[in-house]
Protein backbone atom coordinates (compact mmCIF):
# COMPACT_ATOMS: atom_id res chain seq x y z
CA UNK A 1 0.00 0.00 0.00
CA UNK A 2 1.53 3.31 -0.85
CA UNK A 3 1.94 6.07 1.76
CA UNK A 4 0.03 8.74 2.02
CA UNK A 5 1.27 11.73 0.78
CA UNK A 6 -1.22 14.20 3.19
CA UNK A 7 0.15 17.14 5.52
CA UNK A 8 0.45 14.88 8.66
CA UNK A 9 2.95 12.42 6.54
CA UNK A 10 4.59 15.02 4.52
CA UNK A 11 5.75 17.83 5.77
CA UNK A 12 7.02 21.09 3.56
CA UNK A 13 10.41 21.37 3.72
CA UNK A 14 9.46 25.12 4.90
CA UNK A 15 8.23 23.14 8.30
CA UNK A 16 11.03 21.06 8.71
CA UNK A 17 12.88 24.18 8.70
CA UNK A 18 10.72 25.80 11.48
CA UNK A 19 9.99 22.80 13.37
CA UNK A 20 13.49 20.28 13.17
CA UNK A 21 13.09 17.25 13.31
CA UNK A 22 15.10 15.42 16.53
CA UNK A 23 18.25 14.95 16.31
CA UNK A 24 18.54 11.16 17.48
CA UNK A 25 15.46 9.49 15.09
CA UNK A 26 16.29 6.79 12.71
CA UNK A 27 15.29 7.33 9.78
CA UNK A 28 13.78 3.84 8.50
CA UNK A 29 13.34 4.87 4.71
CA UNK A 30 17.35 4.21 4.12
CA UNK A 31 16.53 0.90 4.69
CA UNK A 32 20.35 1.18 6.46
CA UNK A 33 20.68 -2.21 8.63
CA UNK A 34 17.63 -3.64 7.19
CA UNK A 35 18.93 -5.62 4.05
CA UNK A 36 22.75 -7.04 4.43
CA UNK A 37 24.16 -5.68 7.57
CA UNK A 38 27.52 -6.95 6.69
CA UNK A 39 27.56 -5.42 3.31
CA UNK A 40 30.48 -3.17 1.84
CA UNK A 41 27.55 -0.82 1.34
CA UNK A 42 27.06 -0.06 4.89
CA UNK A 43 30.97 -0.03 5.93
CA UNK A 44 31.73 2.39 2.95
CA UNK A 45 30.65 5.46 3.90
CA UNK A 46 28.98 6.61 6.62
CA UNK A 47 26.02 7.98 3.97
CA UNK A 48 23.30 5.07 4.77
CA UNK A 49 23.86 5.19 8.74
CA UNK A 50 20.54 6.24 10.44
CA UNK A 51 21.49 9.17 12.67
CA UNK A 52 20.29 6.82 15.34
CA UNK A 53 23.40 4.06 14.67
CA UNK A 54 25.77 7.10 14.14
CA UNK A 55 25.28 8.11 17.69
CA UNK A 56 25.81 4.62 18.60
CA UNK A 57 29.35 4.59 16.29
CA UNK A 58 30.36 8.03 17.59
CA UNK A 59 30.43 7.24 21.29
CA UNK A 60 32.40 3.80 20.58
CA UNK A 61 34.89 6.19 18.02
CA UNK A 62 35.03 8.88 21.35
CA UNK A 63 36.18 5.52 23.82
CA UNK A 64 38.82 4.76 21.33
CA UNK A 65 40.18 8.24 20.78
CA UNK A 66 40.69 8.68 24.62
CA UNK A 67 41.96 5.58 25.03
CA UNK A 68 44.26 5.39 22.06
CA UNK A 69 45.12 9.71 22.75
CA UNK A 70 46.01 8.87 26.55
CA UNK A 71 48.47 6.30 25.09
CA UNK A 72 49.85 8.03 23.09
CA UNK A 73 49.92 11.02 25.44
CA UNK A 74 51.97 8.72 27.94
CA UNK A 75 54.74 7.22 25.11
CA UNK A 76 55.58 10.54 23.51
CA UNK A 77 57.75 11.64 26.53
CA UNK A 78 59.25 7.98 26.64
CA UNK A 79 60.35 8.62 23.22
CA UNK A 80 62.32 11.87 24.12
CA UNK A 81 64.35 9.82 26.34
CA UNK A 82 65.19 7.88 23.30
CA UNK A 83 66.25 10.89 21.27
CA UNK A 84 68.49 11.87 24.11
CA UNK A 85 70.54 9.01 23.73
CA UNK A 86 70.36 8.78 20.01
CA UNK A 87 70.46 12.67 18.62
CA UNK A 88 73.42 15.56 19.94
CA UNK A 89 71.96 18.50 21.47
CA UNK A 90 71.08 21.04 19.09
CA UNK A 91 68.87 18.03 17.31
CA UNK A 92 67.31 17.46 20.40
CA UNK A 93 66.44 20.59 21.01
CA UNK A 94 64.46 20.68 18.05
CA UNK A 95 62.76 17.37 18.45
CA UNK A 96 62.07 18.28 21.79
CA UNK A 97 60.11 21.59 20.67
CA UNK A 98 58.17 19.26 18.06
CA UNK A 99 57.58 16.65 20.74
CA UNK A 100 56.23 19.43 23.26
CA UNK A 101 53.59 20.78 20.68
CA UNK A 102 52.31 17.13 19.79
CA UNK A 103 51.57 16.81 24.01
CA UNK A 104 49.76 19.37 23.63
CA UNK A 105 48.06 18.57 21.03
CA UNK A 106 46.98 15.38 22.16
CA UNK A 107 46.03 17.21 26.07
CA UNK A 108 43.18 18.90 23.62
CA UNK A 109 42.10 15.92 21.13
CA UNK A 110 41.32 14.28 24.75
CA UNK A 111 39.94 17.17 26.35
CA UNK A 112 37.54 17.79 22.73
CA UNK A 113 36.73 14.15 22.74
CA UNK A 114 35.73 14.06 26.49
CA UNK A 115 33.60 17.41 25.98
CA UNK A 116 32.01 15.98 22.95
CA UNK A 117 29.66 13.62 24.27
CA UNK A 118 26.65 13.89 21.93
CA UNK A 119 28.56 15.87 19.16
CA UNK A 120 29.10 13.40 16.31
CA UNK A 121 31.44 15.59 14.09
CA UNK A 122 33.41 16.85 17.19
CA UNK A 123 33.86 13.05 18.03
CA UNK A 124 34.86 12.56 13.94
CA UNK A 125 37.70 15.73 14.31
CA UNK A 126 38.82 14.79 17.30
CA UNK A 127 39.70 11.33 15.68
CA UNK A 128 41.19 12.80 12.80
CA UNK A 129 43.31 14.99 14.56
CA UNK A 130 44.64 12.41 16.63
CA UNK A 131 45.98 10.38 13.92
CA UNK A 132 47.39 13.59 12.02
CA UNK A 133 49.20 15.59 14.72
CA UNK A 134 52.05 12.79 15.39
CA UNK A 135 52.09 13.31 11.57
CA UNK A 136 52.60 16.40 11.56
CA UNK A 137 55.16 16.35 14.08
CA UNK A 138 57.34 13.92 12.21
CA UNK A 139 56.79 16.31 9.01
CA UNK A 140 57.47 19.31 11.29
CA UNK A 141 60.40 17.32 12.42
CA UNK A 142 62.07 16.27 8.68
CA UNK A 143 61.52 20.11 7.66
CA UNK A 144 63.55 21.42 10.66
CA UNK A 145 65.94 19.09 10.59
CA UNK A 146 69.45 19.32 7.89
CA UNK A 147 68.51 16.30 5.29
CA UNK A 148 72.18 14.86 6.58
CA UNK A 149 70.54 14.50 10.04
CA UNK A 150 67.82 12.75 9.35
CA UNK A 151 69.13 9.37 9.24
CA UNK A 152 70.08 10.24 13.19
CA UNK A 153 66.70 9.93 14.21
CA UNK A 154 65.96 5.93 15.34
CA UNK A 155 61.96 5.03 15.48
CA UNK A 156 60.45 7.90 13.49
CA UNK A 157 60.11 6.67 10.21
CA UNK A 158 57.81 3.91 11.80
CA UNK A 159 55.39 7.30 12.61
CA UNK A 160 53.55 5.97 8.99
CA UNK A 161 53.16 2.43 9.48
CA UNK A 162 52.07 2.87 12.95
CA UNK A 163 49.31 5.33 12.17
CA UNK A 164 48.18 3.12 9.37
CA UNK A 165 48.50 0.34 12.04
CA UNK A 166 46.48 2.03 14.40
CA UNK A 167 43.49 2.98 11.90
CA UNK A 168 42.54 -0.73 12.62
CA UNK A 169 41.68 0.35 16.53
CA UNK A 170 39.02 2.76 15.28
CA UNK A 171 35.65 1.52 14.18
CA UNK A 172 36.12 3.58 10.68
CA UNK A 173 34.64 3.50 7.65
CA UNK A 174 36.52 2.24 4.52
CA UNK A 175 36.63 6.08 2.94
CA UNK A 176 37.98 7.60 6.42
CA UNK A 177 40.59 5.06 6.57
CA UNK A 178 41.25 5.34 2.69
CA UNK A 179 41.34 8.99 3.37
CA UNK A 180 43.95 8.60 6.48
CA UNK A 181 46.12 6.46 4.86
CA UNK A 182 46.68 8.35 1.65
CA UNK A 183 47.74 11.18 3.69
CA UNK A 184 50.20 8.46 5.40
CA UNK A 185 51.61 7.69 1.91
CA UNK A 186 52.41 11.20 1.41
CA UNK A 187 54.31 11.66 4.44
CA UNK A 188 55.71 8.66 3.42
CA UNK A 189 57.14 9.94 0.53
CA UNK A 190 57.76 13.33 1.90
CA UNK A 191 60.29 11.30 4.65
CA UNK A 192 62.14 9.57 1.81
CA UNK A 193 62.65 12.33 -0.41
CA UNK A 194 64.47 14.13 2.39
CA UNK A 195 66.57 11.11 3.05
CA UNK A 196 67.23 10.34 -0.28
CA UNK A 197 65.42 6.94 -0.63
CA UNK A 198 62.61 8.00 -2.71
CA UNK A 199 62.07 5.63 -5.76
CA UNK A 200 64.85 3.50 -4.86
CA UNK A 201 64.63 -0.49 -3.99
CA UNK A 202 64.28 0.41 -0.68
CA UNK A 203 61.80 3.50 -0.62
CA UNK A 204 59.26 1.12 -3.00
CA UNK A 205 59.32 -1.79 -0.65
CA UNK A 206 58.41 0.92 2.44
CA UNK A 207 56.01 1.98 -0.06
CA UNK A 208 54.96 -1.18 -0.93
CA UNK A 209 54.62 -2.44 3.15
CA UNK A 210 52.94 0.43 3.91
CA UNK A 211 49.98 0.21 1.17
CA UNK A 212 49.38 -3.16 2.24
CA UNK A 213 49.26 -2.37 5.90
CA UNK A 214 46.45 -0.46 4.77
CA UNK A 215 44.30 -2.71 3.31
CA UNK A 216 44.68 -4.79 6.18
CA UNK A 217 43.47 -2.00 7.87
CA UNK A 218 40.46 -1.04 6.02
CA UNK A 219 39.75 -5.21 6.36
CA UNK A 220 39.72 -4.46 9.90
CA UNK A 221 37.65 -1.54 10.02
CA UNK A 222 35.41 -3.11 7.56
CA UNK A 223 34.71 -6.30 10.53
CA UNK A 224 34.76 -4.44 13.13
CA UNK A 225 32.09 -2.12 11.57
CA UNK A 226 29.95 -4.50 10.42
CA UNK A 227 29.62 -6.43 13.80
CA UNK A 228 29.43 -3.22 15.69
CA UNK A 229 26.49 -2.99 13.10
CA UNK A 230 25.20 -6.12 14.37
CA UNK A 231 25.31 -5.45 17.71
CA UNK A 232 23.44 -2.27 17.48
CA UNK A 233 21.08 -3.85 15.68
CA UNK A 234 20.45 -6.82 17.59
CA UNK A 235 20.20 -4.73 21.14
CA UNK A 236 17.65 -1.97 19.82
CA UNK A 237 15.36 -4.31 17.26
CA UNK A 238 12.88 -6.85 17.46
CA UNK A 239 14.15 -9.72 15.14
CA UNK A 240 10.35 -10.48 14.03
CA UNK A 241 8.86 -7.21 13.06
CA UNK A 242 12.23 -5.25 12.29
CA UNK A 243 11.28 -2.50 14.66
CA UNK A 244 12.32 -0.87 17.38
CA UNK A 245 12.37 -2.97 20.23
CA UNK A 246 11.33 -1.65 24.35
CA UNK A 247 14.44 -0.97 25.29
CA UNK A 248 15.57 1.34 22.18
CA UNK A 249 11.98 3.25 22.52
CA UNK A 250 12.57 3.96 26.05
CA UNK A 251 15.81 5.32 25.27
CA UNK A 252 14.02 7.21 22.65
CA UNK A 253 12.04 8.86 25.69
CA UNK A 254 14.73 9.81 27.38
CA UNK A 255 16.23 11.35 24.69
CA UNK A 256 13.73 13.33 23.79
CA UNK A 257 13.33 14.59 27.65
CA UNK A 258 16.96 15.87 27.26
CA UNK A 259 15.76 17.31 23.60
CA UNK A 260 13.06 18.62 25.04
CA UNK A 261 15.49 20.66 27.40
CA UNK A 262 17.19 22.00 24.97
CA UNK A 263 20.15 19.47 25.25
CA UNK A 264 20.52 18.73 21.47
CA UNK A 265 20.04 22.37 20.35
CA UNK A 266 18.87 25.79 21.22
CA UNK A 267 16.00 25.11 18.70
CA UNK A 268 12.53 25.13 20.43
CA UNK A 269 11.34 21.61 20.38
CA UNK A 270 7.99 20.86 18.38
CA UNK A 271 5.11 18.98 19.39
CA UNK A 272 5.19 15.46 20.17
CA UNK A 273 2.52 12.58 20.27
CA UNK A 274 2.98 9.32 21.16
CA UNK A 275 0.12 6.65 19.82
CA UNK A 276 -0.24 3.09 22.01
CA UNK A 277 -2.06 0.39 19.81
CA UNK A 278 -2.70 -3.11 20.22
CA UNK A 279 -4.12 -5.80 18.23
CA UNK A 280 -7.34 -6.86 18.93
CA UNK A 281 -8.33 -10.43 20.18
CA UNK A 282 -4.89 -11.46 19.51
CA UNK A 283 -4.71 -14.25 21.41
CA UNK A 284 -8.06 -15.64 18.83
CA UNK A 285 -6.05 -14.97 15.75
CA UNK A 286 -3.63 -17.27 17.33
CA UNK A 287 -5.87 -19.80 18.39
CA UNK A 288 -8.03 -19.49 14.99
CA UNK A 289 -4.55 -19.71 12.50
CA UNK A 290 -1.84 -20.94 14.55
CA UNK A 291 1.39 -19.23 16.23
CA UNK A 292 3.18 -18.99 12.91
CA UNK A 293 -0.05 -16.76 11.42
CA UNK A 294 -0.10 -14.97 14.58
CA UNK A 295 3.61 -13.84 13.72
CA UNK A 296 3.16 -13.43 10.04
CA UNK A 297 0.44 -10.91 11.43
CA UNK A 298 2.17 -9.16 13.65
CA UNK A 299 5.08 -8.32 10.74
CA UNK A 300 2.45 -7.39 9.03
CA UNK A 301 1.00 -5.19 11.30
CA UNK A 302 4.75 -3.38 11.37
CA UNK A 303 4.63 -3.10 7.87
CA UNK A 304 1.31 -0.73 7.88
CA UNK A 305 2.76 1.06 10.70
CA UNK A 306 5.79 2.13 8.81
CA UNK A 307 4.07 2.42 5.66
CA UNK A 308 1.65 4.89 7.39
CA UNK A 309 4.07 7.04 9.37
CA UNK A 310 7.27 9.25 8.43
CA UNK A 311 10.37 7.92 8.45
CA UNK A 312 11.71 9.86 10.92
CA UNK A 313 8.84 9.04 13.08
CA UNK A 314 9.77 5.98 15.84
CA UNK A 315 7.75 3.46 15.53
CA UNK A 316 8.45 0.68 17.95
CA UNK A 317 7.29 -3.17 19.16
CA UNK A 318 6.32 -2.78 22.89
CA UNK A 319 5.75 -6.08 23.63
CA UNK A 320 3.40 -9.16 22.64
CA UNK A 321 1.05 -7.29 19.72
CA UNK A 322 1.39 -3.88 21.67
CA UNK A 323 2.94 -1.37 19.38
CA UNK A 324 4.21 2.33 20.30
CA UNK A 325 4.56 4.93 17.65
CA UNK A 326 6.26 8.57 18.30
CA UNK A 327 5.36 11.38 16.38
CA UNK A 328 7.24 14.57 16.02
CA UNK A 329 6.28 17.48 14.50
CA UNK A 330 2.37 16.49 15.51
CA UNK A 331 -0.06 17.93 18.02
CA UNK A 332 -3.47 16.55 19.03
CA UNK A 333 -5.69 16.96 16.13
CA UNK A 334 -3.02 15.37 13.92
CA UNK A 335 -1.85 12.59 15.66
CA UNK A 336 -5.55 11.93 16.16
CA UNK A 337 -5.44 11.92 12.21
CA UNK A 338 -2.75 9.52 12.15
CA UNK A 339 -3.98 7.61 14.85
CA UNK A 340 -7.16 7.05 12.56
CA UNK A 341 -5.39 6.71 9.08
CA UNK A 342 -3.46 3.53 11.20
CA UNK A 343 -6.63 2.08 12.05
CA UNK A 344 -8.74 2.13 8.76
CA UNK A 345 -5.40 1.39 7.03
CA UNK A 346 -5.23 -2.06 9.22
CA UNK A 347 -8.77 -2.64 8.86
CA UNK A 348 -8.64 -2.59 5.04
CA UNK A 349 -5.37 -4.35 4.62
CA UNK A 350 -4.84 -7.83 3.50
CA UNK A 351 -3.59 -9.94 6.41
CA UNK A 352 -2.65 -13.45 4.74
CA UNK A 353 -2.56 -16.74 6.39
CA UNK A 354 -0.40 -19.46 5.16
CA UNK A 355 -3.72 -20.23 2.13
CA UNK A 356 -3.14 -16.59 1.34
CA UNK A 357 -6.89 -16.19 2.74
CA UNK A 358 -7.19 -12.90 4.54
CA UNK A 359 -7.14 -12.81 8.47
CA UNK A 360 -9.22 -9.94 9.85
CA UNK A 361 -7.11 -7.75 11.76
CA UNK A 362 -8.66 -4.57 13.39
CA UNK A 363 -6.60 -2.34 15.89
CA UNK A 364 -7.34 0.14 19.07
CA UNK A 365 -5.64 3.20 19.76
CA UNK A 366 -4.89 5.38 22.50
CA UNK A 367 -3.61 8.77 21.51
CA UNK A 368 -1.68 11.04 23.84
CA UNK A 369 -0.32 14.47 22.78
CA UNK A 370 3.18 15.64 25.04
CA UNK A 371 2.37 18.16 27.62
CA UNK A 372 4.94 20.90 28.24
CA UNK A 373 5.43 19.85 31.93
CA UNK A 374 5.09 15.87 31.20
CA UNK A 375 7.75 13.65 30.78
CA UNK A 376 7.29 11.24 27.74
CA UNK A 377 7.11 8.45 30.03
CA UNK A 378 4.05 9.86 31.84
CA UNK A 379 2.30 10.20 28.15
CA UNK A 380 3.08 6.99 27.16
CA UNK A 381 0.90 6.08 30.31
CA UNK A 382 -2.00 8.42 29.22
CA UNK A 383 -1.86 6.46 25.69
CA UNK A 384 -1.92 3.35 27.68
CA UNK A 385 -4.93 3.63 29.55
CA UNK A 386 -6.57 5.80 26.98
CA UNK A 387 -6.05 2.46 24.92
CA UNK A 388 -7.44 0.31 27.89
CA UNK A 389 -10.51 2.91 26.78
CA UNK A 390 -10.79 2.03 23.38
CA UNK A 391 -10.97 -1.66 24.31
CA UNK A 392 -13.40 -1.39 26.59
CA UNK A 393 -15.99 0.98 24.70
CA UNK A 394 -15.67 -1.78 22.26
CA UNK A 395 -12.07 -2.04 19.88
CA UNK A 396 -11.29 -1.18 16.57
CA UNK A 397 -11.25 2.75 17.68
CA UNK A 398 -9.31 5.58 18.30
CA UNK A 399 -9.39 7.39 21.70
CA UNK A 400 -7.58 10.20 23.01
CA UNK A 401 -6.37 10.41 26.22
CA UNK A 402 -7.98 13.18 28.64
N1 LIG B 1 2.13 -15.32 17.48
C1 LIG B 1 2.56 -14.55 18.46
N2 LIG B 1 1.76 -14.33 19.52
C2 LIG B 1 2.18 -13.55 20.52
C3 LIG B 1 3.46 -12.97 20.50
N3 LIG B 1 3.58 -12.23 21.63
C4 LIG B 1 2.44 -12.35 22.32
N4 LIG B 1 1.56 -13.14 21.66
C5 LIG B 1 0.23 -13.55 22.03
O1 LIG B 1 -0.65 -12.44 22.03
C6 LIG B 1 -1.80 -12.79 22.80
C7 LIG B 1 -2.28 -11.56 23.55
O2 LIG B 1 -3.51 -11.89 24.10
P1 LIG B 1 -4.31 -10.91 25.07
O3 LIG B 1 -3.35 -10.14 25.91
O4 LIG B 1 -5.33 -11.74 25.78
O5 LIG B 1 -4.98 -9.86 24.13
P2 LIG B 1 -6.00 -10.03 22.92
O6 LIG B 1 -6.36 -11.45 22.65
O7 LIG B 1 -5.39 -9.29 21.75
O8 LIG B 1 -7.26 -9.28 23.44
P3 LIG B 1 -7.48 -7.72 23.48
O9 LIG B 1 -6.15 -7.07 23.54
O10 LIG B 1 -8.29 -7.50 24.72
O11 LIG B 1 -8.23 -7.36 22.25
C8 LIG B 1 -1.37 -13.92 23.73
O12 LIG B 1 -2.05 -15.07 23.34
C9 LIG B 1 0.11 -14.07 23.45
O13 LIG B 1 0.52 -15.42 23.49
C10 LIG B 1 4.31 -13.26 19.39
O14 LIG B 1 5.46 -12.79 19.28
N5 LIG B 1 3.81 -14.05 18.40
Amino acid sequence: MPKPVDETSSPTPQRRKATPNPPFTTPRASGELRANLTSIRDTFSNRHHSLDFAYSHAHYLRNRVLAVGVIFLLLSPLWALVDAVMLPRELLDTTLMGRGLLLAGLACVILLAKLSRERIGRIRLSAGLLLALPAAFYALVLILLPDDEVVRLAGYAFIPFLLVAALSIFPFTIVESLAAGIAMLWLLAFAQMVDGSWLTAQGLEGMWLLASLLVVSMAANHFQLSLLMRVYRQATHDPLTGLLNRGALSLHLEKLQAWRHGEYSEHSTPECAVLMMDIDHFKKINDTHGHSVGDMVLAEFARVLTQQTRPEDCVARYGGEEFVVLLFNADRARAHDVAERIRQAVEQHHFPDHNHQRVPVTTSVGVAGLQDDEAPQQALERADAALYRAKEAGRNRVMAAG
